[in-house]
């Protein structure tokens, strides 16, 4: 058998097969390895601006306040698609004209009140490449708790936005986010809780080799 070369499968065409005002759902067709043609069903949005990579911004935001922990500023929600409450980074799609910094912190600010500084910002990352094309950049901010902005944090939601507002400790995220799971009919987004999982292992075996299998 030739040995595969994904660098050579590319795509032939799309076509939609149903469009609503969101998203749109396409039968991409393409070449795989061997040269064969194949289709595979292409989930994309609607909304992603003409000559940018990203669609979203989720925002990886720390409160950092005196005499407390620091924590991640999550937001839980009701999500039609899951048809449950999620546990999520505040997030959302990048208007016209903006940086994926400037919808973070706006959207930081509409969702949670809280007002920050950009520390980084991540290229666009794909989300279910399976499924869909959709990309969100990630943007590290810096809330500062101690400045009066941010003493009484108030949301500015839009009509049909209900957000709540989840301030966990960053050094027991990963036990605060169990403790959830096993409380509320919740979903965890993959991205906190391998944040999570991440910052666990980094502080509990930094040093650790790889085991070798038997
Ligand atoms: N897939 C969607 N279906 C909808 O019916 N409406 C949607 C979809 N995606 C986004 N939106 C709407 C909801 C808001 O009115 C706007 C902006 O959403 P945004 O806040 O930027 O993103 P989320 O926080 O992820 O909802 O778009």
């Amino acid at each position: 058998m030739e040995p595969s070369n994904p660098t050579n499968q590319s795509i032939i065409k799309e076509e939609v097969l149903a469009k609503g005002k969101w998203a749109q759902l396409l039968q991409t067709t393409y070449v795989d390895p061997t040269g064969k043609t194949r289709v595979w069903e292409t989930v994309k949005r609607t909304t992603r601006k003409p000559n940018t990579s990203s669609d979203g911004v989720a925002v990886l935001a720390v409160l950092k306040k005196t005499l407390h922990y620091d924590c991640l500023i999550m937001v839980k929600q009701f999500r039609p698609p899951m048809g449950c409450y999620c546990l999520e980074l505040p997030a959302g799609l990048i208007d016209d004209g903006e940086t994926a910094e400037i919808a973070a912190l706006r959207e930081l600010l509409e969702e949670t009140g809280f007002k920050g500084e950009i520390s980084e910002t991540s290229p666009a990352l794909c989300l279910d490449p399976g499924l869909t094309n959709c990309t969100m950049q990630y943007v590290t901010v810096n809330v500062n708790g101690d400045d009066s902005a941010n003493l009484k944090p108030k949301q500015r939601l839009d009509d049909g936005e209900f957000v709540e507002v989840v301030l966990v400790p960053i050094n027991e995220l990963r036990k605060k986010l169990d403790e959830m799971l096993q409380k509320e009919n919740i979903v965890v987004d993959a991205r906190v809780y391998v944040f999570a999982m991440g910052l666990m292992s980094a502080s509990t075996k930094p040093n650790m080799l790889p085991v070798m299998k038997a």
